[in-house]
């Protein structure tokens, strides 16, 4: 291999702190920026520490605070994608010729940068293709040749943009841990011209030319690999070693949209940032178990990513203040270990102890601080808008799945719901599974004890926080009861209700009397009452603790913005749902069609397109013979049963009987390859269980929910 010219000139780069490397680079400013403001000025600020690190500030007009941000190094605007890729990528060139793999991940918010960082603007190259014309360049004669794949990452399926059709490339691992990925195209380049159509021409346009399951808007990740192929060793070609760029779809609060438009997407992509961090943290501290299952990119990644591979984080960062950049540096910075220092007169004394990323802990910004679980420590060292001091972050417009809690709080909250921040959507549904009457008698209980035990409530923000949360999170996944009623209402309300047909016949008259959307009118009221007092009382942002945090820790930076309505406004609407829907005569969890004619499914598929008809008709109804459907009961019973299988956790799976950890496992392997792997009992045959046994388990299930 011919030697890299300027190899020795460039100072190799060195990680301080962890195994990964955090670059970040301040994007210059783009024409339009330069037009509406003549005298533009960034607000970033840079400050050499020695030692091959930098600390990276803002100026935030809003606050007196300046908190820095430990990096291992910082581009400036003036420096370009060549004097980046001369220290940061060049030398690992000769490194992937010696069989060692490297990965650069761009990663901040929209608009930072990060495309132009990885992929190039017109004639100025990005890292991907600059690193492809000196890989080219040291490929000598016929020992190395190099080849390409270039992928997306969409919605949680990785295609291949080389393919035509854009196959989906599936993710297969052998019992060794070796990933193979299965119609992944690796295509043979011999000059620049070939790769950059490939990467910049058509065929790798952003468009998919097959059309994608869902219509949605295509915000995706999108990678590049360079393979240096070791043809000395016969016919089969050995990779030497890989060299990724992945340019992530940027990270962006759903509160302050760019375009304003899908929720959904923008919160899976936040969840996929998410989740690709956690991997990257858990191989930055070398930790035993990294959870590449999680995520797709790190998938993707991982024959890459191991060992001693190299990763460094491109943190791109817009010049101009955006709470989302700052977000995305506050992540990106925990991989330095050094929590952000508060250099202003509130400065908490710093600690040395490690920052978690996991997102599901209580908050890793803080945690390291010797004040951080003092509940007066305020989340973010940094804020668009300081967090009013009255502010606690319920009020946010979304649902909130998760609970926010400080640690003081947490133990009481325990004792009501015993639901973990964590676990909340899973246990919601393993709950549904068995349980649809259990819960009501929960609501019940949860609404009596609120009721006997109002002082608590008032004194305990944390536990307001809770009981909303919770509330809000089953109205809002789907998973709660209620949800289908509501639905079901819109479709055939007018129908039901002027139907003598739809007067529901109790089966268990003890919760049937039990009036469940009183008890939550009155529940919320009493929240409502409480929550004036609580948004008055409380002066500090509590950290969330859930696994949507990365989103979540931004709403906070947006929480004044006056986008969300007050709490009690939002319990008023939970309120006059619940009450709506309980109008409806329809008990708690039964549903009873009028006859076979009330498209009862259309309804429910409308809302839900993957979920099978029949889930939510816990069919205790009489057909025309008048008596009870049993058919009705045991096909709810199945569906609820597989649409566990297909969406619990491992946890909640091993809680099932004649589900062990194989099994269990076996099943998130399963999911991984498809993400519904279980339509009929049939299917259940794949994990190794035969009829008989599913017929048991399923009986299991139902002796439990009449238990
Ligand atoms: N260093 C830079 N100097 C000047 N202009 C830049 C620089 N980096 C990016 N830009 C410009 O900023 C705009 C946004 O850049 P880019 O598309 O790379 O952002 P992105 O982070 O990839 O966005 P998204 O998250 O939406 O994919 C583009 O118009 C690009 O040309």
């Amino acid at each position: 291999m011919a030697a890299l010219s300027s190899r020795d000139r460039v100072k190799p780069c060195v990680n301080v702190g962890g195994k990964v490397r955090v670059v970040a680079r301040i994007r210059g400013f783009r024409d339009q920026e330069l037009a509406s403001s003549s005298d533009a000025v960034s607000v970033i600020n840079v400050r050499c520490l020695g030692d091959d690190k930098v600390a990276i500030s803002f100026d935030d007009p809003a606050s007196s605070r300046r908190n820095e941000y430990m990096v291992d190094c910082c581009y400036g605007q003036s420096e370009d994608n060549a004097a980046i890729f001369l220290k940061e990528v060049k030398p690992r060139i000769s490194k992937a010729f010696d069989g060692e793999s490297s990965t650069f991940i761009a990663f901040g918010a929209r608009g930072s940068g990060k495309t132009y960082t990885i992929q190039a603007a017109d004639e100025n190259f990005g890292l991907g293709m600059l690193a492809m014309e000196e890989v080219l360049k040291n490929v000598e004669g016929e020992r190395h040749t190099v080849a390409v794949s270039i992928y997306e990452v969409l919605q949680n399926h990785v295609y291949d943009l080389l393919d035509t059709n854009n196959k989906e490339v599936q993710i297969l691992e052998d019992a060794q841990g070796k990933v193979t990925l299965k119609g992944l195209s690796k295509v043979h380049v011999k000059s620049m011209a070939e790769f950059q159509k490939l990467y910049c021409g058509e065929s790798s346009s952003k468009k998919p030319t097959k059309k994608l399951p869902l219509e949605l808007p295509r915000r995706s990740h999108k990678a590049l690999m360079i393979h240096i192929l070791a043809s000395d060793e016969g016919e089969n070609a050995k990779c030497a070693g890989t060299l990724n760029f992945v340019d992530l779809a940027g990270y962006e609060n759903t509160r302050s949209s760019i375009d304003g438009t899908n929720c959904v997407e923008v919160k899976q992509i936040n969840k996929s940032l998410n989740a690709l961090l956690n991997v990257i943290q858990a191989i930055n501290a070398s930790e035993s178990r990294v959870p590449y299952r999680e995520s797709k990119v790190a998938r993707m990644l991982q024959d890459s990513v191991g060992g001693t591979n190299n990763i460094s984080m491109l943190v791109c960062l817009n010049p101009l203040f955006c709470p989302d950049t700052l977000h995305a540096i506050t992540l990106a910075s925990r991989l330095k270990i050094m929590k952000p220092v508060t250099m202003s007169c509130f400065a908490k004394k710093p600690s040395n102890s490690r920052v978690p990323m996991s997102l599901d802990k209580t908050d890793p910004g803080v945690s390291s601080c010797s004040t951080a679980k003092k509940p007066t420590t305020p989340r973010y060292p940094l804020s668009a808008k300081k967090p009013s001091s009255s502010c606690v972050p319920l009020s946010a417009n979304k649902p909130n799945p998760g609970v926010s809690v400080s640690s003081s709080t947490k133990k009481q909250t325990n004792l009501r719901f015993p639901l973990s921040a964590k676990k909340t959507n899973a246990v919601v549904k393993g709950r549904k599974l068995f349980g649809g009457v259990g819960q009501a008698k929960g609501i019940k209980e949860q609404a009596l004890s609120m009721e006997n035990n109002e002082s608590s409530i008032m004194k305990s923000e944390g536990d307001t926080t809770v009981a909303t949360s919770i509330m809000k999170s089953e109205i809002s996944s789907g998973d709660f009861m209620v949800v289908p009623y509501v639905k079901e209402e819109k479709c055939s309300l007018t129908e039901a209700s002027s139907s003598s047909a739809s007067v529901p016949q109790p089966l268990d008259e003890e919760i049937l009397e039990y009036d469940a959307s009183k008890e939550m009118e009155s529940l919320v009221m009493k929240l409502e009452d409480t929550s004036v007092e609580t948004q008055n009382t409380c002066t500090e942002f509590i950290p969330y603790a859930n696994v949507d945090n990365m989103e979540k820790e931004n709403n906070a930076l947006h929480a004044n913005e006056g986008q969300s309505p007050p709490l009690s406004v939002q319990l008023k609407e939970m309120a006059k749902n619940l009450q709506l829907t309980f109008n409806a005569s329809t008990p708690l969890c039964i549903s009873r069609p009028l006859d076979a004619k009330i498209e009862v499914g259309n309804c429910v598929e409308a809302v839900e397109p993957k979920t099978p008809v029949v889930a939510h008709n816990m069919d205790l109804s009489i057909c025309e013979s008048g008596t009870f459907s049993k058919h009705g009961i045991k096909e709810s019973l199945v569906q609820d049963y597989l649409r566990f299988l297909n969406s619990a956790s491992k946890d909640d799976l091993k809680s099932i009987r004649g589900i062990g950890e194989k099994r269990a496992t076996y099943i998130l392997d399963l999911r991984e390859e498809s993400p519904e792997p279980f339509k009929s009992l049939d299917d259940l045959q794949d994990i190794g269980l035969s009829a008989k046994q599913v017929k048991k388990m399923i009986k299991n299930v139902a002796s439990d929910l009449f238990a």
